[in-house]
């Protein structure tokens, strides 16, 4: 359906999502915006569009077929019933999306039968009653539902939850298991996941290429020869690490990624074992 050539994405506008989805996709090499009144952002050279749409908006677009990709909230989409699938975690914006009410009042939504829920999310929470099999009505809000409670509009919440401040300043707290974990992903149309698309392929390729450059560092050391194995054993990198000569007899100089997670403690060890000039390197990006 999209009438151009070039790969159609829809980018957050605003909101929670919409600064990490620039910088994603600044560091994967596309041109975003540079000042919030743009509305769409030609890239020429690269033939990709980036349109600027609410968050909520973005999965009717993509859903439809009018747009190739989209950046949005996994409950975000789930709330809009739209036909887009979720193709790639982008492992940022995470989330619960959780029922909540007076502290100490609900403690089981076994609880919520005849109770009025006030939620921005109003698919999200008519479905998750129909499979629990509760009959409570909905007070659809467009946000701050917190202060639903405060106001007696709604004996209960559905809401997004991040650190649990919001709740907390409105006297609620969560009661039940989260309806949802949400973190912003990547959409297509549902009917076109199938079909193979190159300059899709590529956006992913380069997404996939930010992710691991944030999650690994890069690490060198020089270990006496025999001990080579034993060094590999402790950075096994992610298919096999560099060994090379050294002008010094009896020595190799290695190179693997290592979980940015575990570089100190890798550090301690192979230093333990006899490895010296142990140093430590970001990467700037990589396609594996
Ligand atoms: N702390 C958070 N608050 C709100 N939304 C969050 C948070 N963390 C992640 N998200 C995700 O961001 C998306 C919400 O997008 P939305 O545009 O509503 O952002 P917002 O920050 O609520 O902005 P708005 O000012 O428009 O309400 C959802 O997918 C939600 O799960
Ligand atoms: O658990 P927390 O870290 O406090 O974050 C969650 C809160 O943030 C969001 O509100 P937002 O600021 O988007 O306002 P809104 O409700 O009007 O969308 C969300 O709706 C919760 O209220
Ligand atoms: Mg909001």
């Amino acid at each position: 359906m999209p009438t151009s050539d070039m790969l159609r994405v829809a980018m957050p506008n605003k909101g929670a999502l919409a600064e990490a989805s620039a910088q994603i996709m600044r560091e994967s090499g596309y041109r975003v915006r540079r000042e919030s009144k743009e509305l769409v952002v030609v890239d020429a050279e690269q033939q990709v569009e980036l349109f600027y749409l609410r968050p909520r908006d973005i999965a009717v677009y993509v859903g439809r077929g009018h747009l190739d990709v989209g950046i949005t909230g996994r409950d975000l989409l789930l709330d809009s019933g739209a036909p887009a699938t979720e193709v790639m975690q982008l492992g940022f914006g995470a989330s619960t999306f959780r029922y909540a009410a007076r502290t100490g009042q609900i403690s089981s939504v076994d609880e919520l039968d005849g109770k009025r829920i006030a939620t921005s999310f109003a698919g999200l929470v008519g479905k998750d009653l129909a499979d629990k099999g509760i009959d409570a009505s909905v007070v659809h809000l467009d946000g701050a539902v917190e202060t639903a409670v405060t106001l007696g509009v709604a004996d209960v919440i559905a809401d997004v939850v991040e650190t649990g401040t919001t709740l907390r300043n409105a006297g609620l707290e969560v009661f039940g298991d989260p309806i949802l974990h949400s973190e912003a992903v990547l959409i297509r149309p549902q009917d076109r996941v199938a079909e193979p698309d190159a300059a899709v392929e590529v956006l992913i390729r380069r997404l996939q290429g930010v992710q691991t450059a944030s999650r690994y560092v890069m690490m060198d050391y020089d270990i006496r020869v025999e001990l080579v194995e034993q060094a590999c054993a402790l950075t096994p990198g992610l298919e096999s690490p560099t060994v090379s000569p050294l002008h010094r007899e009896g020595y190799v100089a290695v190179r693997s990624m290592v979980p940015r997670s575990s570089t100190n403690a890798v550090m301690d060890r192979l230093y333990e074992i006899g490895a010296r000039a142990i140093l430590v390197t970001e990467i700037a990006a990589c396609r594996l």
